[in-house]
């Protein structure tokens, strides 16, 4: 019997970038959807292209880059969205536009402050519209969870006559159980038949988005939506690879189906989204959580130790986890084995990027015995952030003492070359750091937060800092991460990185909510 194909969509940099403190960069986007053309992903939903200039861009180099997944982009039901929709995809071999509107009676009366039939008009007018970009396109019934069956039925009729190929029956709010999504899928899959496919998007604000995905499959839906590591909006969306392992793991259950998805992609494209975003998957996660395969209790190992299987329901390798690489990278590794790794780790990087990154890990291998896996992730993913670096740091010195006043001497290079010292005090050693940073530059930053966790393990592992600063009273604060093995150092670095982000996108801060800036 041959099997009927899940397109899987990711939407991670989309509705995971929609997760408060993920927005990633350009570069890191590219970055990520190379990786997620690499995981198998059938559509990459690559940004909202009306949402800003810099979204608009990322989207435009992600379609001229990849060239196995389609690339889509969401658009409202408005033809400016539409068209910026059309425009930033135009590049892509395969390409989508996503375009929706809300059909639930509060979203409709409250948000929208349109009447049901307006509604039904707006969204045939934005499919027809985005066909004329595209012969792909995706209509969206937002808030479908509360929307009415009756309402839904009328406008998926208009739009698949308007040339909607694939209908997504969101759960926005995440409110619906499996068994109500098993049963709505199910009578819009007899309403629908073959005309179109049937997609599903489910939150998880009750924990249940991976669980509906399975119930919609198992009715008849034939895309899911969903994110790696179940980043996104509120408490996020269905977990790309939950969703996936499920179907693999339970092959008995989902005998009729099958994705594109190559698993052992799985766990490098999850690390490569944690440590670009810095949002970790919490330990207990499944699939990628770092005690998913973690045992602890004595039962347990003696159980593993005499057969795997006694506990683990599939083995680690199957997603990627590679419990036994045996590949040691230190000061005396060259470029083959340092590109092999981190090609395993998820990284494709052209020539250039390659010396620049081993360049940066011989330095590394110079003071830190041993080299983690996430060493090279946080030293590939820092390098990755093309902001141009207007102020570096050259070197920092600090006095500190109980009842005394703190203070540091900073020397930065400016990019013409020229070096400025100076030093200053302040309320704490970072206080003092950043103050001076201030005095050297003109600028002045108001620190919104400060968040500074350990990369790799031991006494020598790095330090990851990232800050907010805002810069002007009027706009959002910009993200700067530093790295090094001493936390002072990467926390000037860290503010040196939101300052390189703030400058070289002045300009552009206004249209678009947060930059992302990074100096190592
Ligand atoms: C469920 C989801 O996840 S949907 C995707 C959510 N993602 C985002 O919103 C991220 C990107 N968003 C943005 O950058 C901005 O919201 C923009 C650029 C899209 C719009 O910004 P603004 O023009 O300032 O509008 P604002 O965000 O304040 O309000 C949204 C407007 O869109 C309207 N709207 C919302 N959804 C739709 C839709 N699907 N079709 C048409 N209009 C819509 C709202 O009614 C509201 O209109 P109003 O201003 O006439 O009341
Ligand atoms: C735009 C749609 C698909 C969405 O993100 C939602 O309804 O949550």
């Amino acid at each position: 019997m041959s099997k009927e194909h899940i397109v899987i969509f990711d939407t991670t940099l989309r509705d995971g970038e929609q997760s408060p403190g993920a927005s990633m960069n350009t570069e890191e986007k590219i970055q990520i959807a190379s990786q997620l053309e690499k995981l198998g992903v059938d559509v990459i939903e690559a940004g909202f292209a009306a949402a800003s200039p810099g979204d608009f861009d990322a989207i435009a180099r992600i379609a001229q880059r990849v060239k196995n997944s389609t690339v889509c982009s969401l658009a409202r039901a408005l033809e400016k969205d539409i068209k910026a929709a059309g425009d930033a995809i135009a590049a892509a071999p395969k390409k989508r536009i996503h375009t929706f509107i809300a059909t639930s009676p509060i979203h409709m009366e409250y948000k929208l402050r349109m009447k049901p039939d307006e509604v039904i008009k707006r969204a045939v007018e934005a499919v027809q519209y985005a066909r004329t970009f595209v012969d792909d396109v995706e209509f969206s019934l937002e808030d479908a969870g509360r929307s009415e069956m009756g309402f839904m039925k009328e406008i998926i009729d208009a739009t698949i006559s308007a040339g909607a190929g694939t209908i997504n029956i969101p759960d926005t709010v995440g409110i619906l159980l499996p068994q109500e999504v098993a049963e709505r899928i199910a009578e819009l899959k007899a309403f629908i038949g073959n005309r179109a496919i049937i997609s599903v998007h489910n939150h998880n604000d009750l924990g249940l988005a991976v669980a509906n995905s399975l119930a919609a499959i198992q009715s008849g839906a034939r895309q899911v939506e969903c994110t790696i590591n179940g980043l996104g909006e509120r408490a996020g969306n269905a977990a790309l690879e939950e969703i996936v392992m499920a179907l693999k793991v339970r092959s008995d259950v989902f005998d009729n189906v099958e994705t594109g998805i190559n698993t052992r992609e799985i766990y490098p494209t999850s690390r490569l989204i944690a440590s670009i975003t810095g949002i970790e998957p919490q330990p207990n996660k499944a699939i990628v959580g770092k005690n998913a395969f973690a045992h602890e209790s004595g039962i347990h190992q003696d159980g593993v130790l005499k057969n795997k299987q006694t506990y683990e329901i599939f083995a680690p390798e199957e997603i990627g986890l590679d419990v036994n690489d045996t590949l040691v990278l230190g000061k005396h590794s060259g470029r083959a084995a340092f590109k092999d790794k981190l090609e395993k780790l998820g990284f494709t990087l052209d020539e250039e990027e390659l010396n620049e990154a081993f360049a940066r890990f011989k330095e590394l291998a110079d003071k830190k015995k041993d080299i983690y896996d996430d060493d090279l992730r946080a030293l590939v993913t820092s390098q990755m952030t093309n902001i141009e670096k207007t102020w570096e740091l050259v070197a920092l010195q600090l006095m500190d003492s109980t009842g005394g006043v703190p203070s540091a001497a900073v020397t930065i290079r400016k990019n013409d070359g020229s070096e400025v010292t100076d030093a200053g005090i302040g309320d704490g050693t970072i206080d003092a750091v950043f103050k001076t940073i201030d005095r050297i530059t003109g600028y002045h930053g108001l620190l919104k937060d400060y968040k500074v966790k350990s990369v790799s393990q031991g006494k020598d592992a790095l330090a990851s800092v990232t800050v907010q600063v805002a810069f002007n009273d009027n706009e959002p604060a910009v993200i700067g991460h530093g790295l090094s093995i001493d936390t002072m150092f990467a926390s000037a670095k860290a503010y040196l990185g939101a300052l390189n982000s703030y400058i070289s996108m002045e300009g552009m801060l206004k249209k678009r909510p947060q930059g992302s800036g990074c100096n190592v």
